[in-house]
């Protein structure tokens, strides 16, 4: 088939998953339209403006019209509201919807209502006579010296100052956790991707934990949760659970959200997910690389992102095509315990955390310490009785400590 075509298509089928998010919402007709040319402030050419409002009159159960553009400018989304007497919506209305029903933590709630703002402005600066219908009465109000459009302009800035300064608390929080993290000494491993790709289910499957919810729709994880996992090692990381990634999504909204995915920067390794049963995984990928670009993180944890290709039950036969990339399936089970194994891999390298066998005496303070400051993985008594070849997985901070504080035991570490 031709590949715009195929593309189209695609692009239909995600926009009708965008609008089946809304829970209560369906769709009762899809078009496919060739749009303006970019820059335009109208979205369509006229004959094909015609066309679609002859097609949205003909259908009667009809209540909002989503247009699959990223944004439109407030003054085009009135006019075609007015043409059609049906609410418009574009991704971004759209997407901020569907957070609004999805948002569940107080944090994600104030994001979202951060990200609202610059809407509400621009509504406001393109009609300033709305306020009148809605009856705010005289232009000048009780002697302000304000018109109702500056006071609603002032109101949203209040508004604007006092969720970041909320917001900032939050942040302070959520960085105290961190450094309670980081003082433990948990690694932590972020799993990102396209939205719908399957990273709360892997989360799941590779901790075991039943109360997170994976759902069949966009945008089901709206805040950023951990979850602790172990590795083969018996080290315990912490697995962060982000919000998916969407293409053609503006900007602002991906800010929005930044303080939750501040998490995302502070982690050891990064998994990027790709629902490689998904026809457009390709394009969702790119969008996943220039989103995490965007996020300004540390080169060396973008650079070291180990790539899942997940949903591989849904693809019998399936191989990557790239060497380093692994396939799993959260479903069937397939790969994880290879991802486990790269992960401890990766997780060693990026903590500077070693596997040392060690001589240790027993009946001396030795073994209780590298019970305390590392993981025990392996304790191997020898025939003597006195002592034993202990396995352990340490930080090489802690290492350096176990050689001041033993220093006859020290010598005899060898890597594992
Ligand atoms: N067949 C199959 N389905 C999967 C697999 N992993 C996830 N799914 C399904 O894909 C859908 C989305 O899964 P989630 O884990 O919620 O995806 P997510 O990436 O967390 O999605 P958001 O939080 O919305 O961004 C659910 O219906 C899952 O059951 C898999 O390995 N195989
Ligand atoms: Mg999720």
């Amino acid at each position: 088939m031709d590949p715009c075509v195929l593309a189209a298509e695609w692009q239909v089928a995600e926009a009708a998953a965008l609008v089946r998010a809304l829970p209560g919402w369906s769709v009762a007709r899809t078009l496919v339209v060739p749009s303006a040319a970019p820059g335009s402030r109208l979205v369509f050419g006229k004959g094909n403006f015609q066309d679609v409002t002859e097609k949205i009159k003909g259908c009667q159960d009809i209540t909002s019209v989503f247009l699959n553009v990223e944004k439109m400018a407030p003054p085009t989304k009135k006019e075609l509201e007015t043409a059609w007497a049906l609410r418009v919506f574009d991704r971004f209305t759209l997407v901020l919807h569907i957070f609004r029903c999805n948002a569940r933590t107080r944090e994600a709630r104030m994001q979202l209502a951060l990200a609202e703002i610059p809407l509400l402005r621009s509504s406001v600066n393109s009609d300033p006579g709305q306020q009148y219908q809605q009856g705010w009465g005289s232009r000048y109000i009780m002697g302000s010296g304000e018109s109702p459009t500056e006071l609603r302009a002032r109101a949203l800035r209040d508004r604007e100052l006092r969720l970041r300064r909320v917001l900032e608390r939050l942040r302070d929080k959520r960085r105290l956790m961190r450094k309670e993290r980081v003082r433990r000494e948990f690694p932590v491993v972020s799993v990102v991707g396209y939205t719908n790709c399957g990273k709360t289910t892997l989360i799941q499957a590779l901790t075991g934990e039943s109360a997170l919810q994976p759902r069949d729709q966009p945008f089901a994880t709206l805040d950023v949760t951990v979850h602790a996992g172990l590795l083969p090692s018996r080290l315990r990381i912490l697995y962060v659970d982000t919000i998916g990634f969407l293409s053609q999504l503006p900007h602002s909204l991906i800010h929005a959200f930044s303080a939750t995915l501040e998490d995302v920067a502070y982690s050891d390794v990064l998994v990027h997910v790709t629902d490689v049963s998904h026809p457009d995984a390709e394009l969702q990928k790119a969008t996943v690389l220039s989103t995490l670009r965007g996020l300004h993180l540390p080169p060396a944890l973008l650079e070291s992102a180990l790539e899942v290709h997940s949903k591989v039950d849904l693809v019998p036969g399936y191989t990557p095509p790239c060497s380093g990339a692994l396939a799993v399936s959260a479903i069937s089970g397939r790969g994880l315990d290879e991802l486990k194994a790269a992960l401890e891999a990766s997780v060693l390298r990026a903590t500077g955390r070693q596997v040392l066998t060690m001589h240790v005496r027993l009946g001396g303070p030795q073994l209780g310490w590298l019970y305390k400051e590392a993981v025990v993985q392996q304790v191997q008594e020898l025939p003597e009785g006195d002592a034993a070849h202990v396995t352990v997985v340490i930080t090489q901070a802690a290492y350096g400590r176990f050689r001041k504080l033993f220093p006859i035991d020290a010598p005899s570490a060898l890597p594992h």
